[in-house]
């Protein structure tokens, strides 16, 4: 099993991950005829912009306007979720939140949602399209590396759409004893090991429960966008008593 990325490395990992040949599966020509979100030729403009640091390579990626990622509407799943009222209400997280879509969409008179990017240029944009929108003062934009951030209160919701899985300690860190951590796990393969190497849920489970965290819910995303379509799984993930097999 090939070891988790370290800290500062998980954005050449998910890369490389997505570099990589994939198994039948993710075959563009896989049975079920999904198409491989890895192939998509922006994708690889965007690795051509991670040759040295990655919080650099992330900047040029907004500075260019190579944001293949970027779905110019918040993602479903998260708007089904608010409409739910299901989720925690109090103070939210969304890290690497890029345009800030997720962030708006959770934001609420309830809810005051934090969005985190260490790019600059990313949060020069999200501030631009949002600040005159309704919901405005329930949410706000920091220019930080959520791995190095250290703010003054803990929060009752982290969203993680981004760096997935060596964020486990830093959600710890940041998540109230009884907050909850909401997982979009995208580019979903059960591969042991690799190469390709994915990202799995047995590799969130590896290092979520040493910090005590256990999925309350896992299922496939119904309401992915169309070219994720069947490459991810929702995780709702609390730390709590709850038995889970999962
Ligand atoms: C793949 S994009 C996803 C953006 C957004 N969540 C979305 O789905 O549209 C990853 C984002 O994370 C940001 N990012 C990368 N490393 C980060 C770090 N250490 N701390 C905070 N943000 C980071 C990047 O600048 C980029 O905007």
């Amino acid at each position: 099993m090939r070891a988790l990325p370290r800290v500062g490395e998980p954005v050449r990992w998910l890369l490389a991950s997505r570099a990589a040949p994939r198994r039948a599966m993710g075959s563009s020509s896989a049975a079920g005829g999904r198409r491989d979100p890895a192939e998509n030729p922006k994708v690889g403009k965007l690795r051509e912009l991670f040759t040295g640091d990655a919080a650099d390579g992330w900047e040029k990626s907004w500075e260019f306007g190579v944001t293949p990622w970027d779905l110019g509407k918040p993602t479903p799943v998260i708007e089904h979720l608010v409409r739910s009222g299901t989720l925690p209400k109090g103070r939210a997280l969304v890290p690497g939140c890029g345009m800030g879509y997720d962030v708006v969409a959770l934001a609420s008179p309830e809810r005051f949602v934090v969005g985190l990017d260490i790019s600059d240029m990313a949060v020069k944009k999200a501030k631009q399209w949002s600040s005159s929108l309704p919901n405005a003062d329930y949410f706000t934009f920091l220019v930080e590396d959520f791995f190095k951030w250290t703010p003054d209160e803990q929060f009752d919701l982290i969203f993680d759409y981004t760096l997935r899985v060596y964020w486990a300690e830093a959600v710890n860190r940041l998540l109230k004893p009884d907050g909850e951590l909401l997982t979009l796990i995208y580019l979903i393969s059960d591969q042991e090991g690799g190469p390709p190497y994915n990202n799995t849920v047995a590799d969130y489970q590896r290092v979520l429960k040493p910090v005590g965290f256990r999925a309350v819910l896992m299922e496939d995303n119904e309401l992915a966008v169309k070219p994720r379509k069947g490459w991810e799984k929702l995780g709702r993930w609390k730390r709590c008593a709850h038995q889970s097999s999962l």
